[in-house]
C-alpha cells in the first residue's frame, strides 16, 4: 500500500517531524534540495547546460534557493529569480546563505525572466508547493505562462506550481513539468487529473521523515503498485472448485448476453471456482455455447416487461448457493430489473455488486439500499453516478473523491467510482486511488470485466473493500498488458480478460 497525502496532511507530517521529533526544518530542506540536485546531475550533458531556477515566497522557494547553491558548488551555470519580496523564515535563511556566498539572485523582472528562460536548457519550478491556497494571478501567472510557452525541460519541486495538492485542480494556471520530484509521500495533486498531466513522471525522494511521522497520522488515501499482487488470495494445494467460491452473475436482458459473458469470464479468469449466470431465457443457448464452464439459470419476462415470477423457485437456490452476487450488467432498465434487484437485496446473505442497469434502476429508488443487511458494492461510471446523486457529470468528475465518499457514508456501502483514476471508498473514510490502466480501456464492456474480477476475488475470500481496490488495480494492470499487445486503438473488453492470466501468473 502506498500512502498519498494532501498538502495539509504533509504540513502536519512536516511539523510533527520538526517540532516533536526535533529534526530541524533546514535539514529537511537541505535533503529536499539534494534530492532534486541528484536528478539534475543525472542529465547527460549537465556540465554544458544552463539552469534557471524560479523561486516563490514559501518553503518551496527555499528549496529552489538551496538547489541554486548546490548547483553553484558543482560549477553548473545557474540563474535564480525570486518572484516575491516576503519570505518564510527558512527561505530568508537560504537567501542569506546565498548572499554570504555572493551568489546572485535576481528580483522579478519580466524582460529578464524571458531572457533567462530562452537561454536555459533546464528550468526548476520552485514557485509554489503544497502551500498554494488560492488562484494564481498577476506576475506569477505571467511567469508560469512564459515557462509553458517555451519548450524547455522543466523539473517541478514537490508539485507543479499552480496545482492544488488536494484535488489536482489547476488554480488558474499551472506549470507543465516534464518531471516532478516530490518529498516523503506523493501528493494527491500529482496523481489526480488534471494535475497528473502537469506533473508528468513523478519521483518520490526520501528526505528523512521518520516512519512514525506517517504512521502516527490517520492517512486515509492510498494507491497500489505491483507489490499489491501479493494480496491475491492464496490457492491451497488441497482444494476443489468449492474452495474458490461461487459467483452468481445476474445479467443480460433479451439479446444482451455480452455483458453476462464478459463478467462471468472475468470472474473465472481471476480464479473464481464456479460461476452461475442468471440471464434471460432467450440468451440460454448463446451463453451456454460461449461459456460452457458456467452454469446457466434463466428468467423470463412477460409482455409488460415484468418478471415471470415462476423463476423465483430456481432463483432462490442460486442465491442460497452463491458466495457473492453481481447484478446489473446488460439487464436493461425494465420492471424486471427492479424486481430482481429488490429480491436480491432482500434475500441475499452474501455481498452484492450492483453495476450498470442495476444502478440505473437504483437511481430511481435509492431507498432500496437504505436498509441492506449485507455489504453492497456499487461500481458506477460518472454518468451512472450523476444519476444516482442527481448532479451533473461535470460535478461528479471534478469532485470524484468527495462524491464517492458521500455516497459510501450516506448508504453505508463501498463505491468504486470509475474513471481514468478510479476511486474506491468505504464508509470509514478510506480512499483508494487507482493509477493502473489506460485510455484503451474506454471501450464497451470494460466495466463488465471489472465487475467480474471483483466478484471472483470476493468468491475466493477477500473482504469486499480489499477485493474492490485490488480488483480495480488488477483490471487496470490487465488493460496495461492489453495495451502492450494490441495497442489502445484496437483494445476490446475481451483483450483485458485475456491478459488477466499474465497479471496473476506471478510465480
Ligand atoms: N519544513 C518544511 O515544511 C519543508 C517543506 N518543504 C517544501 O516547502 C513546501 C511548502 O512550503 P510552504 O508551506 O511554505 O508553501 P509553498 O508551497 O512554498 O507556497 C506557498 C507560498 O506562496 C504564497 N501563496 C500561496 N498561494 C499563492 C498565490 N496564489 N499567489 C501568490 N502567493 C501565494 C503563500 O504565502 P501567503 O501569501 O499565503 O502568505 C506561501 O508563502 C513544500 O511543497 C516543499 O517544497 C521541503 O523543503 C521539506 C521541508
Ligand atoms: N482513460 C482511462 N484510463 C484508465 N482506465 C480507464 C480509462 N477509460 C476507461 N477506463 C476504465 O475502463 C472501465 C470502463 O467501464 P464502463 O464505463 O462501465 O464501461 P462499460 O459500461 O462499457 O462496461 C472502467 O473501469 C474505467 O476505470
Ligand atoms: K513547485
Amino acid at each position: 500500500m502506498i500512502k498519498l497525502v494532501t498538502g495539509e496532511e504533509m504540513q502536519l507530517i512536516d511539523s510533527y517531524t520538526i517540532k516533536e521529533i526535533g529534526i530541524p526544518s533546514m535539514v529537511l530542506m537541505e535533503r529536499a534540495a539534494l534530492g532534486i540536485v541528484d536528478h539534475i546531475l543525472k542529465r547527460k550533458h549537465i556540465e554544458n547546460e544552463k539552469v534557471f531556477i524560479l523561486c516563490g515566497s514559501g518553503n518551496n522557494g527555499g528549496d529552489g534557493l538551496a538547489i541554486g547553491r548546490l548547483l553553484g558548488n558543482k560549477g553548473i551555470r545557474t540563474n535564480i529569480m525570486l518572484l516575491s519580496e516576503n519570505y518564510t523564515q527558512e527561505t530568508s535563511m537560504q537567501l542569506k546563505i546565498l548572499q554570504n556566498l555572493n551568489i546572485k539572485v535576481d528580483k522579478y523582472d519580466a524582460d529578464q525572466l524571458k531572457k533567462y528562460i530562452s537561454e536555459s536548457d533546464l528550468i526548476i519550478d520552485a514557485i509554489f508547493g503544497t502551500g498554494l491556497t488560492r488562484e494564481v494571478i498577476g506576475h506569477y501567472k505571467d511567469t508560469i505562462q512564459c515557462v509553458n510557452n517555451e519548450d524547455k525541460f522543466v523539473i517541478s519541486v514537490d508539485i507543479p506550481s499552480g496545482i492544488c495538492s488536494k484535488s489536482g485542480k489547476v488554480l488558474g494556471v499551472a506549470i507543465k513539468a516534464n518531471l516532478t520530484v516530490t518529498f516523503g509521500l506523493n501528493k494527491l495533486g500529482n496523481v489526480l487529473y488534471p494535475g497528473t498531466l502537469y506533473a508528468s513522471k513523478t519521483n518520490i525522494v526520501d528526505i528523512g521523515f521518520p516512519k512514525r511521522a506517517y504512521d502516527s497520522r490517520m492517512l486515509k488515501h492510498f494507491t497500489f503498485d505491483e507489490n499489491a499482487l501479493q494480496k491475491l488470495p492464496k490457492r491451497e494445494a488441497r482444494s476443489n472448485k468449492g474452495t474458490f467460491g461461487k459467483v452468481l452473475v445476474i445479467a443480460g436482458a433479451i439479446n444482451m448476453s455480452g455483458a453476462a459473458f464478459l463478467s462471468a469470464m472475468a470472474a473465472y479468469k481471476i480464479g473464481g471456482g464456479l460461476v452461475n449466470i442468471m440471464t434471460h431465457e432467450e440468451n440460454r443457448v448463446i451463453i451456454q455455447t460461449s461459456i460452457p464452464e458456467a452454469i446457466v439459470t434463466t428468467f423470463n419476462t412477460l409482455d409488460n416487461k415484468e418478471l415471470d415470477k415462476t423463476c423465483f423457485i430456481e432463483f432462490k437456490s442460486s442465491i442460497k448457493d452463491a458466495n457473492v452476487i453481481v447484478i446489473g450488467p446488460g439487464l436493461s432498465q425494465c420492471k424486471a430489473t427492479k424486481e430482481l434487484l429488490e429480491y436480491v437485496i432482500r434475500h441475499s446473505k452474501v455481498p452484492i455488486i450492483i453495476d450498470a442497469d442495476g444502478l440505473n434502476v437504483l437511481s430511481n429508488e435509492l431507498s432500496l439500499i437504505k436498509e441492506h443487511q449485507v455489504e453492497i458494492i456499487i461500481t458506477p461510471h460518472p454518468g451512472e453516478m450523476s444519476r444516482l446523486l442527481g448532479v451533473s457529470i461535470k460535478e461528479v468528475t471534478e469532485n470524484l473523491i468527495e462524491n464517492a465518499n458521500f455516497i459510501s457514508k450516506k448508504y453505508n456501502i463501498i463505491c468504486a467510482l470509475k474513471d481514468a483514476r478510479t476511486i474506491v471508498t468505504n464508509p470509514f473514510d478510506d480512499v483508494y486511488i487507482n493509477t493502473s490502466g489506460n485510455n484503451g480501456m474506454a471501450t464497451a464492456g470494460a466495466g463488465d470485466v471489472l465487475t467480474g474480477i471483483i466478484s471472483g476475488l470476493i468468491a475466493q475470500g477477500l473482504r469486499p473493500y480489499e477485493a474492490t481496490c485490488l480488483g480495480v488495480y488488477l483490471h487496470g494492470l490487465s488493460g496495461d498488458k492489453a495495451k502492450e499487445r494490441v495497442g489502445v486503438y484496437s483494445m476490446m473488453a475481451r483483450d483485458i480478460i485475456e491478459e488477466i492470466s499474465k497479471v496473476t501468473n506471478i510465480n
